[in-house]
């Protein structure tokens, strides 16, 4: 290949790179990689290898994949140009490749990370660390691969395959460890996640203390981010005990001053009453990322799967923070999906990694997740306003999401429990079969029982910590926030976005104090989470609200804008074009 055009995703965005292979007199082949500064003319490289050549690529250097003959010039005669090589773009998948041991009860280890890479839709290559006789039991053998075949299987791995992320798991010998090392150093990735797997979730050590100090000197000062578990961080820490959250946040700190550049420790094994805290640090600020602890025997492999899950956030181009948040949400969720399968007869059981390729139609959040563009255009259903108009609760919701709602919220203060419970049963049928979320206001015993894909709660109803708890994680849950200090502690409390206002008066909802623009833009700048604004919003206000140039505002909530009126279809329409319109701008 002279010269060669790749694409890879990056933050959903695709960027091409441009491999150049030279050749030199003494046929070495220079391998030069480069982000084109521009979609087309010249770029150039500077070779170190050879002084301060320069080399000049000619052509459209196309955004997209597609076929373009690309010439490389240079002015330099001991170096044969290539001819003009016509580019057959490749389309990059994201590549996690994993360095761990074989579970055979297929829990954990390697099989671990090939499912949860795959659920998550990225290639997963395997480097065999030993090979383990396990099942829900314990651990009844191990039997390391030879140094020598661990070499070579990375090399036959990273020499053919571009690999993004690597992942460790058991490595078994300090052999190994050095070995790994120096094939990171001839085969640079862009990004190394070790799980420092020594003593695994059933309690069974698999990696001796003697590789205590190899992982803090060789393996942790290279690595992207270490997930130790307590246990694990303990040892790595000369053995303290770990028993608290505050034990965990000293122990993230001390951890990190030995080289990696995020610490996650992993709080599942942390005595009731907590919950399934981790700590995240990333040298300057500590996160919690909390969940509840899922009642269940099945969490074997928990580690391993937040590990890789992790490392296929970073191959598809998330930042650290996002990918640790999405592989802890993964991993409650597929505890959740799997509390009560029974797999073996041990005290420790397998989960099932598969659930997202399992289209659960039930639970459309679980299918899809929450999407924070559904925070669009947000409608808020109102009784009052379909009496007045002469008009069923269903047929408002049919006509909105005509218009373009893109995500409903059922608000009922007056209605009895039952009644309720059919309302939301009738609207979600509507809402999932225009690929709609369907939110329930303030009730959680509604939502549960119709199923709703999720909860809105004011600063005065349930806790969203608590309503997580009893919705699980795969449910989407708003909070009503006017301050910083509630927003953030929204995020604490696991929610999903927050709506703030009332951004001006409203007759909507009685005594709700006005923050105004400046209090609406205050919130955003704090928020950790998506934002909706809410309050005496219209089409002719839109442009002020979204313009406040805070990224995370992703929409408008509306209730007589779209409801108090004879047809709601055109005025939904209305407040669709004025806000997708100022979105586009903002963007
Ligand atoms: N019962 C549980 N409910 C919810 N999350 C859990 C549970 N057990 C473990 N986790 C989560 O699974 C991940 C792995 O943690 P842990 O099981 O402690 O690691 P390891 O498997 O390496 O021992 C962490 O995000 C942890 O919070
Ligand atoms: C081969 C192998 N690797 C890792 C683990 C850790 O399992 P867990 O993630 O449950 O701690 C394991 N049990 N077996
Ligand atoms: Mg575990």
């Amino acid at each position: 290949m002279d010269i060669g055009l790749e694409y890879r995703y990056e933050n959903e965005v695709l960027i091409p790179t441009l491999l150049v292979q030279i050749e030199l007199e003494s046929k070495t082949k220079l391998l030069l990689q480069r982000r084109p500064s521009c979609a087309q003319g010249a770029t150039h490289f500077q070779t170190p290898h050879l002084g301060t050549r320069s080399y000049r690529i000619e052509g459209m250097i196309p955004t997209i994949p597609v076929r373009s003959p690309l010439t490389l010039c240079t002015n330099n005669s001991s170096i044969r140009p290539t001819t003009t090589a016509m580019c057959t773009p490749t389309h990059r998948v994201p590549h996690v490749l994993t360095v761990a041991g074989s579970d055979s009860g297929a829990g954990a280890g390697i099989q671990a990370d090939l499912k949860a890479c795959a659920a998550l839709g990225v290639y997963c290559s395997t480097v065999v660390t030993a090979v383990t006789a396990q099942n829900t039991v314990g651990v009844q053998g191990i039997h390391p691969v030879p140094e020598t075949f661990v070499a070579a299987q990375l090399r036959s791995v990273l020499s053919d395959m571009q690999v993004d992320v690597v992942k460790t798991g058991m490595i078994p010998s300090i052999g190994m460890v050095k070995i790994l090392c120096q094939s990171l150093q001839e085969f640079p990735v862009r990004a190394l996640v070790v799980d420092p797997v020594m003593v695994s979730t059933s309690g069974d050590v698999l990696a001796d203390s003697s590789i205590v100090s190899v992982l803090r000197k060789d393996l942790l000062p290279v690595a992207d981010i270490v997930t130790p578990n307590l246990k694990e961080a303990s040892i790595l820490l000369g053995g303290v005990p770990l028993e608290t959250v505050a034990h965990l946040r000293s122990a993230a700190k001390l951890i990190h001053d030995l080289g990696p550049r995020y610490v996650l420790v992993k709080g599942g094994d942390l005595p009731a009453p907590f919950d399934a805290v981790d700590i995240f640090f990333d040298g300057q600020e500590y996160h919690e990322l909390l969940g509840p602890r899922v009642e269940t025997r099945n969490t074997h492999g928990t580690g391993c799967t937040l590990a890789s899950s992790i490392a296929a956030g970073l191959a598809k181009g998330l930042s650290m923070f996002e990918a640790v948040q999405v592989a802890k949400r993964f991993v409650e969720s597929a505890l959740h999906y799997s509390k009560n399968i029974s797999i073996g007869r041990g005290v420790q059981g397998p989960f099932d990694h598969l659930l997202k390729l399992k289209q659960n139609t039930n639970s459309f959040s679980l299918r899809r997740g929450f999407d924070k563009s559904d925070l669009l255009l947000y409608a808020i259903t109102d009784s009052r306003m379909n009496k007045k108009w002469g008009r069923s609760m269903v047929e408002a919701v049919k006509a909105s999401i005509k218009g373009g709602a893109t995500i409903i919220q059922l608000r009922e203060k007056e209605v009895e429990t039952g009644e309720f419970v059919e309302l939301a049963l009738a609207c979600k049928e509507i809402c999932h079969s225009k690929g709609v979320p369907l939110i329930i206001n303030d009730r959680v015993d509604v939502a549960l029982a119709s199923n709703a894909d999720g909860v809105h709660v004011g600063q005065s109803d349930m806790q969203a910590r608590t309503v997580r708890a009893l919705l699980g994680p795969d449910k989407i849950i708003g909070v009503s926030c006017k301050t910083e200090e509630q927003a953030l502690q929204a995020w604490n409390d696991g929610a999903d976005y927050i709506g703030c206002g009332g951004v001006f008066p409203t007759s909507t909802k009685e005594n709700n104090r006005t923050i105004g623009l400046d209090g609406l833009k205050a919130v955003c700048l704090t928020s950790k989470l998506p934002v909706v604004a809410i309050g005496g919003i219209s089409a002719d206000n839109v442009p002020s609200v979204m313009e406040i140039g805070a990224a995370n505002l992703r929409g408008i909530a509306v209730v007589s804008a779209l409801f108090d009126h004879d047809c709601i279809f055109s005025e939904t329409m209305k407040m669709y074009s004025a806000v997708t319109h100022c979105r586009s701008r903002t963007k």
